[in-house]
């Protein structure tokens, strides 16, 4: 048996529903630059979940579908308040609620393509409720309600601050949302895929991925990147910091991916972002001591920013606490995940690889007494 490490380059499902080839990335067929500048990201949730893009009374009703299936159950917002605060990351508060979600979904266990359906939009409908009302919580604030005339985007942000937000605003975050909605067969999803192919309910699912996104070699290096440009303080500051890193082999978060190559075609619509909000905040020093960071990273290591480097300065100017960017990520990725688990029970079978074992030959048992 050969071991392929972090299984690179290796084919373990068939999808219709995204793909990156030669460093392009396209949603059913749909080219991620045509989507990003075009599409809103209802329009690309119902694309990923039915392969094609809505006819208007087709995204009016998701979008009606999506605005009233975003309460979630009281019972959900009160277990927020009996965490230990100030120690909870919100994608482990995230994870923790949707998995207690499970818990008031009648149709949990309903493994019918009607009843999977129907979760995939509770899920897509509650996860920016749940990560809203767990950031006010955490600061001794009363959840906002969703209002059901705003769109997706709006109401997060909503939600959020309690402010209307501008339509700058709405439509920055709604192209971020597009930006991340889904990404072939990522670590989350495929986390996501493996567990469901065992044949457990949604909810796991996106439990499971969620643990995955989690981590800042995946969705995590959002936050890290905010770090980096917090610690780093000023353009001045940028060189010695970097190279420093770079010197004693430690990794510049949002840079570097395993499947692209000569760049993530994501990352120009985030840089493009970041430089108008980062200038309409009055901090374009973040802007450019992104562009600085980019210029040393991919000069001397040639490798080019992923979907996380901008999205972090883009965040900010949003005025989103840092450790709100992964589960944004999550409020988007969940529309791909429930997607590809509708994809998994569609033509499933059970994923099981082997491992290559490494350890001591047979060995004798030895009694307790003995060793
Ligand atoms: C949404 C997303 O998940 S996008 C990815 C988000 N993650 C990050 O931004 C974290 C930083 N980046 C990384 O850790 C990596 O580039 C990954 C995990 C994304 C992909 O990497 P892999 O394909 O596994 O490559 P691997 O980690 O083996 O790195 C290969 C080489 O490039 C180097 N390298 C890779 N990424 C970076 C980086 N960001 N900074 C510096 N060096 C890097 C490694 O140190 C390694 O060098 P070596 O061969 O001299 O040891
Ligand atoms: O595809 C990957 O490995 C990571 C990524 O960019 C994503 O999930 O958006």
């Amino acid at each position: 048996m050969t071991t392929t490490r972090g299984l690179e380059g290796v084919v373990a499902a068939e999808t219709a529903i995204s793909s990156i080839i030669d460093d392009t990335l396209t949603y059913v067929g749909y080219n991620i630059d045509d989507l990003a500048t075009n599409a809103s990201f209802e329009e690309v949730v119902y694309l990923l979940w039915h392969k094609r893009l809505p006819k208007a009374d087709e995204l009016a009703e998701l979008k009606q579908q999506l605005a009233d299936n975003m309460a979630v159950p009281q019972e959900v917002l009160n277990h927020f308040k009996t965490y230990p605060i100030n120690n909870v990351h919100p994608m482990s508060a995230l994870r923790t609620a949707v998995s207690m979600l499970a818990l008031y979904d009648d149709a949990a266990e309903d493994m019918s393509d009607e009843a999977n359906y129907l979760k995939a939009i509770q899920l897509q409908a509650k996860l920016p409720t749940l990560v809203t009302a767990f950031s006010r919580v955490r600061k001794g604030l009363e959840p906002i309600a969703p209002k059901t005339d705003l769109g997706y985007a709006a109401n997060f942000l909503y939600m959020l601050s309690g402010d209307l937000p501008d339509d700058i605003e709405i439509e920055a975050f709604d192209k971020a949302l597009v930006l991340h909605a889904d990404h072939e067969l990522n670590a989350s999803t495929f986390t996501a895929r493996v567990c469901v192919a065992t044949l457990s309910d949604m909810y796991s699912g996106v439990v499971a991925a969620l643990g995955a996104l989690k981590g800042p070699l995946h969705g995590g290096a959002n936050e890290q990147v905010m770090k980096m440009l917090t610690e780093i303080g000023s353009l001045e500051n940028v060189d010695k910091y970097i190279n420093e890193k770079l010197e004693n082999k430690v990794k510049i978060m949002g840079f570097g991916h395993r499947v692209y190559r000569k760049g993530d075609p994501r990352a120009k619509h985030l840089r493009e972002m970041s430089k108008k909000l980062t200038t309409l905040r009055g901090e374009s020093k973040l802007y450019d001591m992104s562009v600085r960071i980019e210029e040393i990273v991919t000069g001397q290591k040639n490798l080019p920013p992923n979907v996380d480097f901008y999205s972090a300065s883009v965040y900010h100017s949003l005025n989103i606490d840092h450790d709100l960017f992964t589960p944004i990520f999550a409020v988007s990725r969940v529309s791909g995940w429930t997607a590809h688990i509708l994809e998994q029970y569609a033509n499933n079978r059970l994923i099981r690889p082997r491992a290559d074992y490494v350890g001591p030959g047979l060995q004798t048992y030895i009694p307790i007494e003995e060793r």
